[in-house]
């Protein structure tokens, strides 16, 4: 389900359909995706982080490997629940298991990506080929698990004992502030935010925001043991920068270190987590490059490739973050070059939180410990880099590396 998907109102024009996608996206960057509340989530951040290093440092203890694929995706799934729903994985009555979350959202996202034969023929015979295959039986019974969740956590943010907790504490959760939105808002005729709205965005938040964070950090975690001169160069600077002293590792603190951000847009250009962005449409007839491309296409901009593309960029298949020392590129959707978060009405909502994860997950644990490779690996070169998934491209194989704790 996207946010299209997240109204009822079957009965509406292409036109209101659009003003109410339009609203519902409005709503979104305003309310809840501002920087303002982005920096009011700061807290969450730090906590969530501070937890996870606490977890490497007594694993650290036994000097064994650590699934960092596993610690990144725990990571982002406790930030965007406390974020979006306000319920804490660290605090006991949690309805549902961290682990089926991830794996929900995980198989979600592949069922998203996934081309079935109703795609192939709208018609009833797509639908029936589908139904015989059996696809749409697990792609149901996965959102409805979804959905009794975010039913479970409406419910409790609707008892009279979560009133204190509403809008007016300038961190309520992202549930808080829709369903007071839906409590304040006026009565245009075709635009009413709803219940199932709401699920709809908060559906969209998970596949959107879990999956795509944990991907970017590990990949940059495998490329930073991969080039071991980018690692050290990174490890020379923070404590350099920040000292050895440091209990935490706050957001102020990593405004300081310029290489970590280098390392990230290099991460971004080789490896995007939405490779293909998500589909557009073309609305009349245009001529690209030459080609025809029809009214009602569908569009896939590989951004993958462009990230990789020989003539945009010197050695392209190599990773190194100095590319962007004294560059203007960004990845904020103004470089064609470097799009990681799309461009246009349809970018990223979710940027500003996202990089403020990723750029504080990297740097506590760029801080805190060194990192070796697991007995029986022998140079940095047998890291398997295969990728998987569909919509969003994973690391097929775990990363695992040997944290060593050394401040
Ligand atoms: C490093 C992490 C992330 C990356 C690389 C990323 C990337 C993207 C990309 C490429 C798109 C499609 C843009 C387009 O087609 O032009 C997208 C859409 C979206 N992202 Fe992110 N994202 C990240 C994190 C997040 C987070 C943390 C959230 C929410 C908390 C989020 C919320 C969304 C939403 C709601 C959409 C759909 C917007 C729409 O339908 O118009 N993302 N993201």
């Amino acid at each position: 389900m996207t946010l299209d998907a997240a109204t009822d109102h079957k009965d509406i024009s292409f036109a209101q359909y659009g003003e109410y996608w339009r609203e519902i996206r409005k709503l979104a960057v305003i309310e809840l995706f501002s920087l303002k509340k982005v920096h009011s989530f700061k807290n969450i951040r730090e906590e969530e982080i501070g937890f996870m290093v606490k977890k490497v440092s007594q694993l650290s203890l036994e000097h064994t490997p650590v699934d960092l694929s596993k610690t990144f995706f725990s990571l982002t799934a406790s930030i965007i629940c406390r974020v979006a729903l306000g319920q804490n994985f660290n605090e006991s009555g949690f309805v549902i298991e961290q682990d089926r979350i991830e794996e929900l959202v995980r198989d979600a996202l592949v069922a998203l990506g996934t081309i079935t034969c109703s795609d192939l023929f709208p018609s009833g015979l797509g639908r029936f080929l589908d139904w015989l295959s059996g696809g749409h039986k697990s792609i149901n019974k996965m959102v409805e698990e979804l959905d009794a969740f975010y039913q479970h956590v409406i419910d409790d943010h609707l008892k009279p004992e979560a009133a204190g907790k509403k809008v007016v504490d300038s961190q309520a959760d992202i549930v808080a502030l829709l369903l007071d939105m839906m409590e304040k808002q006026g009565k245009k005729d075709y635009f009413q935010l709803n219940i199932s709205n709401i699920k709809g965005v908060l559906m969209d938040i998970f596949l959107a925001g879990v999956d795509t964070g944990a991907t970017t950090m590990i990949w940059a975690m495998t490329e930073l043991v991969r080039n071991p001169r980018v690692m050290r160069k990174a490890q020379e600077e923070i404590p350099t920068t920040l000292g050895l002293n440091k209990e935490r590792i706050t957001e102020e603190d990593v405004e300081k270190v310029g290489y970590l951000k280098l390392i990230i847009k290099e991460t971004f250009r080789l490896h995007p987590s939405v490779p293909l962005l998500l589909p557009r449409e073309t609305m009349s007839h245009v001529k690209i490059n030459g080609y025809d491309i029809p009214r009602k296409t569908q569009i896939h901009l590989n951004v993958w490739a462009i990230g990789r593309d020989p003539k945009r960029w010197t050695d392209p298949e190599e990773f190194i973050p100095e590319r962007f020392a004294n560059s203007s590129v960004d990845f904020r959707g103004q470089h064609f070059d470097l799009l990681p978060f799309g461009s246009g009405r349809r970018s990223c909502p979710g940027m500003p939180m996202a990089v403020a994860s990723v750029e504080l997950g990297l740097l506590s644990l760029l801080y805190f410990f060194d990192w070796a490779l697991p007995e029986g690996m022998v140079s940095e070169e047998d890291i398997d880099m295969e990728e998987a998934g569909n919509l969003t491209i994973v690391k097929k194989q775990p990363l695992l590396l040997v944290p060593v704790r050394h401040h």
